[in-house]
């Protein structure tokens, strides 16, 4: 029998490409060949993928940050694209064809699409992406990192999860220690760049915290590069034991030790926090499109594993009241925990890898 063909297509975010990498992990290992189409921006991402996932990489002068480019010329670019995504297929003939969002994933779904290949797309947001959105009604199944994901009328979604890093499943429901008069930790990270308002208000807050809280903690602070000497300065300067770092490499081990995690809504940070199970404040990045990082917080916020705070609404002392009340209530952090390990799902690439056979199946019967 002729060796399976996986076809994935994601560009542009890390975002994207991060379940991209996990199914192509569990999809080898099942013996498929593995491809991925994505553009120069997708192909930074895929270092941790592996060396045997074939990467085609399609022209990025297709593509911009946020958008088509709306020029002329692009629309004869993009069939292009398309039409050799086509040639592509009708050699390889994939048995199926997954996108995971972004501009990029444009052809490959496209020329699947023309050729009735077998095809789902996975959502990680809980809002449709805009090239999600375009093939939802196209595809044979829609994949939902988020729960509930808002969809377009008549189309229905799976609940597969966000794929999780290793080391996250390693500690996935890991002891909490509840909050006491001991050693804490705070845990706060703005998505994979950092975010600008998160060292803005995050250090006052914590400065306003009771000195009995205070003196027993230790906070771990992800900054964007330029901010990091004043928000290192100002906890150093309120006499608060701060590690303020651009990126955290080590972020599963310190959000398992982490008491309290204060964080963006990003549909990773997310599928991290319920799958480890923590009390987390989530500030949802109001510019994001469609204000998805608010759709994924609302499920984990409703079950109770989470609180938000709206970035329009929020002041320093709101903040600093939610932070000193799950610091000083046990049994509502303990309650937050159970919560947000309700909501985790550790399993989610076997549930994507479960979509992607069934599908195969269905194409060759
Ligand atoms: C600003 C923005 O538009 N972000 C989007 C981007 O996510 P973005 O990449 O910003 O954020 P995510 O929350 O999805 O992922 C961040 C990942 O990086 C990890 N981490 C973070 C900080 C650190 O120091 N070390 C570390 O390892 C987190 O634990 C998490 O696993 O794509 C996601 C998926 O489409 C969207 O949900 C986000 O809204």
């Amino acid at each position: 029998m002729k060796q399976p063909l996986l076809v994935m297509a994601a560009g542009g975010t890390g975002g994207h490409m991060f379940p991209a990498q996990a199914l192509a992990e569990a999809m080898l290992r099942r013996g498929w060949r593995v491809k991925l189409s994505t553009d120069a921006r997708g192909a930074r991402y895929t270092g941790g993928f592996p060396h045997t996932v074939e990467i085609d990489q399609i022209s990025s002068a297709t593509f911009a940050r946020g958008g088509l480019i709306a020029k002329a010329g692009v629309p004869f670019r993009i069939a292009g694209g398309v039409t050799s995504a086509v040639a592509g297929m009708i050699r390889d003939k994939p048995d199926v064809v997954v996108g995971f969002g972004g501009y990029p994933s444009i052809p490959a779904l496209s020329a699947a699409t023309l050729l009735k290949r077998p095809r789902m797309i996975h959502e990680q947001n809980g809002v449709l992406g805009r090239v999600n959105q375009i093939f939802a009604s196209r595809v044979d199944a829609v994949a939902c990192g988020t729960w509930p994901t808002e969809l377009p009328e008549g189309i229905e979604g799976y609940h597969v999860g966000n794929p999780v890093r290793r080391a996250v499943i390693e500690r996935a429901g890991a002891g909490y220690i509840v909050p006491g008069d001991y050693p804490m930790s705070v845990l706060v990270i703005g998505g994979s760049q950092g975010a600008r308002i998160l060292s803005d208000v995050v250090p006052p807050a914590i400065a306003q915290l009771p000195m009995e809280v205070l003196r027993s903690l230790r906070v771990s602070h992800q900054a964007r590069e330029e901010d990091i000497e004043r928000v290192a300065t100002y906890y150093a300067e309120h006499g608060i034991d701060a590690d303020v770092q651009p990126f955290f490499n080590d972020i599963p081990r310190r959000m398992t030790e982490a008491q309290l995690v204060i964080s963006r809504a990003g549909a990773s940070s997310l599928a991290d926090l319920s799958v480890i199970g923590r009390p987390s404040i989530l500030i949802p990045y109001a510019a994001a499109a469609g204000d998805h990082q608010t759709a994924n917080a609302r499920g984990l916020v409703d079950a109770g594993g989470a609180i938000m705070l709206p970035e329009s609404r929020m002041t320093v002392e709101d903040l600093a009241a939610q932070i000193e009340l799950v610091l000083t209530e046990p049994d509502g952090a303990l309650q937050m925990v159970r919560a947000a390990l309700g909501f985790g799902m550790p399993d989610a690439t076997e549930r994507l890898v479960t979509m992607v056979e069934e599908l195969a199946e269905k194409g060759r019967t």
